[in-house]
């Protein structure tokens, strides 16, 4: 076998670690060596994110502290993670999406003069200030990136009309796909609960000061119907008392992070899904889950085309509206519960570690 330099990922937070496991794997499978490095950015969640796929990191670099802005983050992680690859250089550099790791992963290692592949990369709202920082961080790593791994068509037009050269980009699709097909694998058949379940998540920081209290006052008066129940599990990132309200609502059960597998049976058994997350969007279009986008747009077109999503922005009326009419209205909740395969098919990891490895393996093989 030929010996080939090591693949450095780097990973800060738990949807990193969720959308770079099946990559780890798939990686492994070809026999490439492979150094997990988390950033510390989701101290614990991340560790637990990797898990259940039997995958430990390689190294913590502990970053964060209590109060820290985004911008003494990204110089402590930029500096730490200079310091790993100068230690030891690997062949490429592996960074996910749009977080503040990400980007300090693609600058350390762009001055370094070592590779940069981006999975996830191409995805655009066209508005920096949202979500932000996210919409910053992935244009900027896409300047930085060699290699770009785009999840869909859409994100890939999206990277052309930047300039990046199409031999410079893989239409993959989104890995978080692979990671749930797996976990789905792998849980137990879940027993039938007497109310509807409504799956709901928060965390976008443009969304904590103004939109929570809307959002959060909606899904009180949602679980005041008696016919459903609201789960919410808490993001550690948002602080404890913006979730007050819900704490002492009614058929609303407020619950800390829950691990991967966990959530994805909550998914699956879910009759709607309320969210600000990015990655829930995705996973819901997959298994054909409606849901509710409160957010004023989203990235991922590809799941309003599939109609499994619909934005209704974080006005408590405009939420209350299209909640009610999927909870009453039979018809309307069957046209949207199609399961969609625009975001992925459950290869794309497959997908990445083969060009990788094909990349690796062209830069030794000697010039004819
Ligand atoms: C702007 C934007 O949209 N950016 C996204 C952002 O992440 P996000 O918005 O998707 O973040 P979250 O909502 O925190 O995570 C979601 C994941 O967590 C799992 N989950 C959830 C609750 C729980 O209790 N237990 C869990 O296991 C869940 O199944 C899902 O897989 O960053 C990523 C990284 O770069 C990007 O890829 C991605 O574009």
């Amino acid at each position: 076998m030929v010996s080939v330099g090591a693949m450095k990922i780097v990973i800060g937070t738990r949807p990193e670690a969720i959308k770079l496991a099946p990559v780890v794997l798939a990686l492994r499978a070809l026999h490439l060596p492979v150094r997990v490095c988390l950033t510390g950015q989701h101290p614990e969640m991340a560790t637990e994110a990797l898990a259940p796929f039997g995958i430990e990191a390689d190294v913590n670099l502990d970053l964060m502290r209590p109060g820290q802005s985004l911008a003494e983050l990204t110089q402590r992680a930029v500096d730490a993670l200079t310091l790993r690859l100068t230690c030891k250089q690997p062949a490429w550099v592996i960074v996910q999406g749009d977080t503040t790791s990400a980007l300090a992963g693609a600058i350390a290692a762009r001055q370094l003069g070592i590779p940069v592949a981006h999975v996830e990369a191409g995805l655009r709202s066209f508005d920096l200030s949202q979500p932000y920082p996210e919409e910053l961080n992935r244009t900027l790593i896409a300047q930085l990136a060699t290699l770009h791994f785009a999840p869909t068509p859409g994100a890939e037009a999206n990277l052309r009309a930047e300039g990046v050269p199409g031999k410079a980009i893989e239409v993959t699709g989104n890995t978080v796909v692979d990671a749930l097909h797996r976990t789905l694998q792998t849980l137990p058949a879940a027993p039938r609960s007497k109310r509807r379940l409504v799956l709901a998540t928060l965390h976008r920081r443009e969304n904590r000061e103004t939109a929570f209290p809307e959002i959060i006052s909606a899904l009180v008066e949602i679980a005041a119907r008696r016919d459903v129940e609201v789960l919410l599990p808490r993001h550690p990132g948002c602080p404890p008392d913006m979730y007050a309200p819900l704490k002492t609502a009614p058929n609303v059960r407020l619950v800390p992070p829950m691990p991967y597998p966990d959530f994805v049976a909550a998914l699956a058994a879910a009759h709607l899904i309320i969210t600000d997350s990015g990655g829930i969007q995705e996973e819901a279009s997959a298994l054909g889950i409606p849901t509710l986008v409160v957010r004023a747009l989203t990235e991922r077109p590809e799941v309003i085309e599939a109609g499994t999503a619909i934005i209704v922005d974080t006005a408590k009326s405009g939420i209350l509206t299209a909640a009610t009419r999927l909870l009453d209205d039979d018809t309307a909740h069957r046209s949207m519960a199609n399961a969609s395969t625009r975001i992925g098919d459950g290869k794309a990891a497959e997908r990445i570690a083969r060009r990788l490895y094909d990349e690796l393996h062209a830069a030794r093989r000697p010039a004819a």
